[in-house]
C-alpha cells in the first residue's frame, strides 16, 4: 500500500519568511509543496505569483504543486511552469476550454490537474481523463484557509475514483483537511492531502512534524483498512 501524500498549503504560512518555512516544513515531513495562486477575481482573495515561486524553489527539491485560482489561466501557464511548477492545476470553472489548457500544461513539460469546486459535478472531468495527471476535489470554496470541510464531497471521491478506473491519476483533497477528515477522504479513495491550517499551526518545526504525522497517521490508517 502506498502511503498519502501530505501537501502542506503554503497559505497558512508566515509569507514573511516563505523560503525558510518551506525548508522547515520539508524537514517536518511534507511531501509536496502546494501553492495556492489567487487572483482577486476567480476567488475573493489574492495570493502570489511566478515570482514568488521562482524565488522559492531553490529552496527545496520536492514537487511544486500550484493550484491555480485564477481566470484567465491559460496566458499564464508557461511563466508558472517556467517559475518551477511540477504540477500545474486549474479550475474546470475557470475558463471554457478545459480541454486545452490541460493540453497546454503536458505540452510544457508539467503534470496536469484539474480542480473542481464543491458545487461541480464530476462529469465535467469525464471527456478530459486521459490528459489528467491529477484530479483536485475542493471540500472548501476555495479562497481561503482555516474554513470547515464539506462532507458531502466524501461521496464525490468515490465517484470520481470510479471514473478514473485504472489510469495513474492522484485524487487530491484541498480545504479542512485534519486528522478528523483526513480518514473520510482517504477511506473514499484520495491520495494526496491538501493541508493549511491543520499543518501550520503551532508555527514550530516540532509541531509541524506532529501536525503531519497525526494527519498522515490517520490517513494511511484508512487507506490500509478500506484496501
Ligand atoms: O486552496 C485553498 C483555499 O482556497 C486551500 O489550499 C487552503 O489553503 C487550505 O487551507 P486549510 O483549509 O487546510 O486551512
Amino acid at each position: 500500500m502506498s502511503r498519502t501524500i501530505i501537501a502542506p498549503s503554503v497559505l497558512s504560512a508566515d509569507f514573511s519568511k516563505l523560503g525558510d518555512e518551506v525548508e522547515t516544513i520539508v524537514r517536518a515531513g511534507a511531501d509536496w509543496i502546494h501553492l495556492d495562486v489567487m487572483d482577486g477575481h476567480f476567488v475573493p482573495n489574492i495570493t502570489f505569483g511566478p515570482p514568488v515561486i521562482k524565488a522559492i524553489r531553490n529552496r527545496t527539491d520536492k514537487v511544486f504543486d500550484c493550484h491555480l485560482m485564477i481566470t484567465p489561466a491559460d496566458p499564464y501557464l508557461a511563466a508558472f511552469a517556467d517559475a518551477g511548477c511540477d504540477v500545474i492545476t486549474v479550475h474546470a470553472e475557470a475558463g471554457p476550454h478545459l480541454d486545452r489548457s490541460l493540453q497546454a500544461i503536458r505540452n510544457l513539460g508539467k503534470k496536469a490537474g484539474v480542480s473542481l469546486n464543491p458545487s461541480t459535478p464530476e462529469s465535467v472531468i469525464e471527456y478530459v481523463l486521459d490528459r489528467l495527471d491529477l484530479v483536485l476535489l475542493m471540500t472548501v470554496n476555495p479562497g481561503f484557509g482555516g474554513q470547515a470541510f464539506i462532507p458531502s464531497v466524501v461521496e464525490k471521491v468515490k465517484r470520481v475514483k470510479a471514473m478514473i478506473g485504472d489510469r495513474p491519476i492522484d485524487i487530491e483533497i484541498d480545504g479542512g483537511v485534519t486528522p478528523e477528515t483526513a480518514p473520510l477522504v482517504a477511506a473514499a479513495g484520495a491520495n494526496v492531502l491538501v493541508a493549511g491550517s491543520a499543518v501550520f499551526k503551532g508555527g514550530s518545526e516540532a509541531s509541524y512534524r506532529a501536525n503531519i504525522e497525526a494527519i498522515r497517521t490517520a490517513s494511511d490508517g484508512a487507506m490500509k483498512r478500506a484496501a
